[in-house]
């Protein structure tokens, strides 16, 4: 997994960094290209004065005008084949100055041996080595990420082009780079090429035998997560598809935000995502709001606590739908949860979104849990912290075939993003509208049928620990919880 982690590229020209198309004037002369011996304070080419600075070894790349005039002149030498891609692609390259030199390309499908690393609701992902480029560019690794499209519909050039220019404008450091795009010519097949994220997804790294995930690291990529959300959600955007599949941890053991863009691969009121993560209202038809990402995010602060998908141990079917979204079901909460997470995240999973708190609002819990954990300030929150870190230490200390088995899912809890079509006009057909819905029922059959659905060599039974009484007004049925 952390295959070549700390490794830097060897192959890297030893130039400035930033775009850098390799022409036919570098080529030939690089020492022309380079040289100390040209005005510093104005461009060689055009004669233009720089704006503020003057440069030690004047190159064409200085000055704006003749940075766009090279990049457009080389337009003519490449193509993906589809007008629609290389609009997005062009324009990328113009803005490649003012956005930090985030530029996208088309490469040749030249990635050596392909290896199998993952795989979405929509594609299957691929890790190659570097290709060769018309351009230079600082890479982290030896190795690109490779992402085939699987579902192809007839607006798949649109789509990808959409993917391609949402997260060419991000252009953050929360977000894995993307690099362009190539074509499989065996199969005619696009793949969007991109950054090597070292660690994975999120919830391979929750339970990869060499980590340690204590609460203050918990609190750490729960706060990195939340200030990424508050910068998407900032900019207008929602992002419709978060679980612990879509976040992926860099090799400082960052979190960086995938999937954004993601539906835009998809028809346009179509409802994609992992069940267990999509808030209920969404079942009911309801437009996507911000909130709606907050639940998931509760969802994810529910599998730092217990250290498993939520809902694992259940099949992925419209019995839990129904009692997800009609008796409010949620995850049972673990014992060695403290107090506070357990009050954001029920705060976070509520029924209705507008009683859901804002990102910024649970970015600030976050990062004053965090600064009082990382300055030794023993409020009463923190002290819980630590309490609950000793029950982690005995749930690692335990045989690794019983953390497996704790970590173990029902064979049709469903982790890929798939289309909720067939569940919402189930929901649908159901004769309880969203008003009633609201209302605080009791526990009725439907709950008890997804309970009996429960993965029978997982069920637990010797630890089970009633804490219902610790749960302050909740309105959900009588829950078990257990030790982990
Ligand atoms: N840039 C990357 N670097 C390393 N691993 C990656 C990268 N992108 C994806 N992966 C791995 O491949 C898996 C599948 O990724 P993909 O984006 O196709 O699906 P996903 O994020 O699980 O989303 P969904 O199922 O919602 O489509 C991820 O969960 C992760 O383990």
């Amino acid at each position: 997994m952390s295959r070549d982690i700390g490794k830097l590229s060897q192959s890297m020209p030893p130039v400035k960094s930033g775009f850098w198309l390799w022409t036919d004037i570098y080529k030939q002369n690089p020492n022309d290209f380079l040289s100390k011996e040209r005005p510093r304070d104005k461009c060689f080419i055009c004669s233009n004065k720089y704006p503020e600075h003057s440069v030690t070894i004047p190159t064409a790349y200085d000055c704006e005008k003749c940075y766009q005039a090279i990049i457009e002149e080389d337009f003519k030498n490449w193509t993906s084949g589809y007008q629609e891609i290389d609009m997005v692609i062009r324009q990328s390259q113009l803005n490649s100055r003012k956005s930090n030199y985030m530029f996208l390309e088309v490469f040749p499908f030249n990635f050596g041996q392909l290896e199998v690393i993952g795989s979405g609701g929509f594609s299957t992902v691929y890790l190659g080595i570097i290709p060769e480029s018309r351009y230079w560019r600082q890479y982290q690794y030896n190795h690109v990420v490779l992402k085939s499209i699987l579902k192809s519909n007839s607006n798949i050039i649109t789509n990808l082009a959409k993917e391609l220019e949402v997260n060419s404008k991000i252009n953050e450091d929360f977000v894995p780079r993307y690099y362009g795009i190539t074509q499989n010519p065996d199969n005619g097949q696009y793949m969007i090429v991109m950054q090597y994220v070292a660690y994975g997804d999120l919830r391979r790294y929750l339970q990869a035998p060499e980590t340690f995930i204590s609460w203050k690291h918990a609190i750490y990529l729960s706060r990195c997560i939340m200030e990424s959300l508050y910068k998407i959600h900032d900019r207008g955007f929602i992002h419709k598809n978060f679980h612990t599949g879509n976040i992926l941890i860099d090799h400082t053991k960052r979190p960086l935000i995938s999937g954004l863009g993601f539906t835009s691969f998809i028809e346009s009121d179509e409802v994609i995502g992992v069940m267990p993560y999509i808030a209920p209202e969404i079942f009911d038809l309801k437009p996507y709001t911000q909130a709606a990402d907050i639940y998931s995010f509760a969802m994810i602060m529910w599998e730092f606590s217990s250290l498993q998908p939520p809902f694992g141990k259940f099949a992925h079917d419209h019995y839990l739908l129904i009692d997800i979204c009609r008796n409010h079901l949620r995850p049972t909460i673990t014992n060695a949860t403290p107090r506070c997470w357990i009050d954001l995240m029920q705060q976070c999973w509520e029924p209705d979104p507008t009683k859901r708190p804002t990102v910024l609002q649970v970015l600030e819990k976050l990062e004053l849990w965090y600064q009082s954990y990382d300055n030794n300030i023993l409020t009463e929150n923190i002290k819980q912290f630590f309490i609950c870190d000793e029950e982690r230490y005995k749930f690692y200390s335990m045989e690794r075939e019983k953390i497996e088995e704790h970590y173990s899912t029902h064979p049709q809890a469903i982790y890929k993003s798939r289309s909720m079509s067939y569940y919402i006009s189930l929901i649908q057909s159901n004769q309880i509208g969203w008003n009633d819905e609201l209302e605080r029922k009791p526990f009725d059959n439907s709950l008890n049928s997804s309970k009996k659905r429960l993965y029978p060599n997982v069920e637990p039974e010797s630890n089970e620990i009633d804490i219902t009484q610790q749960i302050d007004g909740s309105h959900l049925s009588k829950r078990r919880l257990y030790s982990i």
